[in-house]
């Protein structure tokens, strides 16, 4: 008999675990309603590829996950992964904030075992529910070999993600899950998981980040471009104690002529500045849009701007120097 990996399935709420008033609910449904036993007991299949534990962690909706919920993941995330019977872990978390969660634990996490993040976007009620295969998937990845050493990935719809490219496409359906350009590294298939790319950049046990202690992380808002934008929100959140301002530019990360002037005084008076784009592709080209090296802003590289904003918070956590900071977006 083969001998099966053992996957803790740590349990933080969501769609997946959402349920609604008839098996047609698949909007105006409620999140973050069904445990983790029951959500492993509807899937006796997984019995087949690993031993399960489950754990609830959290039980919400994830457009309000916040950073205190990211430190207390990733903690429990490395505790449970330097144990000698863990293998795997499989995190259920809701869609809207998953690439951001994954993005943030790609970066903390200290081991090169797999690390899954799975979702649903239908609810566990509704007809066809992507929840249970989706669960299904995650965890027999999470129990692979083959996932060893990829970093924090994102299994849905019978992809395979890697955290720092994938992003949320859609509002409703079951593909929602992409990564446009740069490419999904795998799909899984007929009870296996395919690798076809990895990411080229640093991850988990290659990183210079330790959440181990810290109980906070530093506050870092988004602004967003748009044409006739107004500039009370930067000046609103400088104002707050912003330590990092990622700018959610237009095109190639363009400024407003009327905005500048409020980033490069916030940038004077210690806040750091990072240009990212509203598009969603592509480079972010430093001292293409703005003079970088002149006004000592950071790009985003190709982060979208709420992985850039995870990956400042924690560069703050160890240097307020941009061109350290630079770097380090050109590193993960
Ligand atoms: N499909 C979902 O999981 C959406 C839900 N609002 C969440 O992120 O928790």
């Amino acid at each position: 008999a083969v001998k099966l990996g053992n996957v803790t399935i740590l349990a933080t709420g969501g769609t997946i675990a959402g349920s609604g008033a008839t098996s047609t609910t698949t909007v105006g449904y409620t999140a973050a309603t069904v445990g983790v036993q029951q959500l492993i007991a509807a899937v006796p299949e997984l019995a087949k590829v690993a031993n399960v534990k489950g754990e609830q962690v959290f039980q919400i909706a994830s457009e309000s996950m916040t950073n205190e919920h990211w430190l207390t993941l990733g903690k429990r995330v490395n505790a449970l992964l330097a144990q000698n019977d863990v293998d795997g872990i499989v995190i259920t978390h809701g869609t809207d904030t998953m690439e951001e969660t994954a993005y943030f634990l790609n970066l903390v996490v200290k081991s090169k075992k797999p690390v899954v993040l799975v979702g649903a976007m239908r609810p566990s009620t509704a007809l066809s529910a992507d929840g249970p295969i989706n669960l299904y998937n995650a965890v027999l990845l999470a129990a692979s070999q083959e996932a060893v050493g990829k970093g924090v990935m994102v299994a849905m719809a019978d992809q395979i993600h890697s955290a720092r490219d994938v992003s949320k496409t859609n509002t409703s359906t079951p593909d929602a899950f992409k990564t446009s350009e740069l490419g999904m590294i795998g799909y899984i298939q007929g009870n296996k998981p395919f690798f076809y790319r990895v990411s080229t950049r640093k991850h988990t046990t290659e990183t210079e980040f330790d959440i181990a202690n810290l109980q906070s992380l530093p506050q870092v808002d988004i602004v967003y471009g748009y044409a006739n934008m107004n500039t009370v929100a930067l000046d609103a959140f400088v104002a707050n104690g912003a330590k990092g301002i990622i700018h959610a530019g237009t095109g190639d990360g363009s400024v407003a002529a009327k905005v500048k002037p409020g980033l490069v005084a916030a940038r004077k008076k210690g806040t750091l500045i990072v240009r990212a784009s509203r598009v969603g592709q592509g480079i972010l080209a430093r001292n293409g849009e703005a003079n970088d090296d002149e006004l000592d802003f950071v790009v985003s590289d190709t982060l979208n701007a709420q992985k850039a904003r995870i990956l400042l918070m924690l560069a703050l956590t160890k240097t307020n120097d941009s061109k350290a900071i630079q770097r380090m977006f050109y590193t993960y």
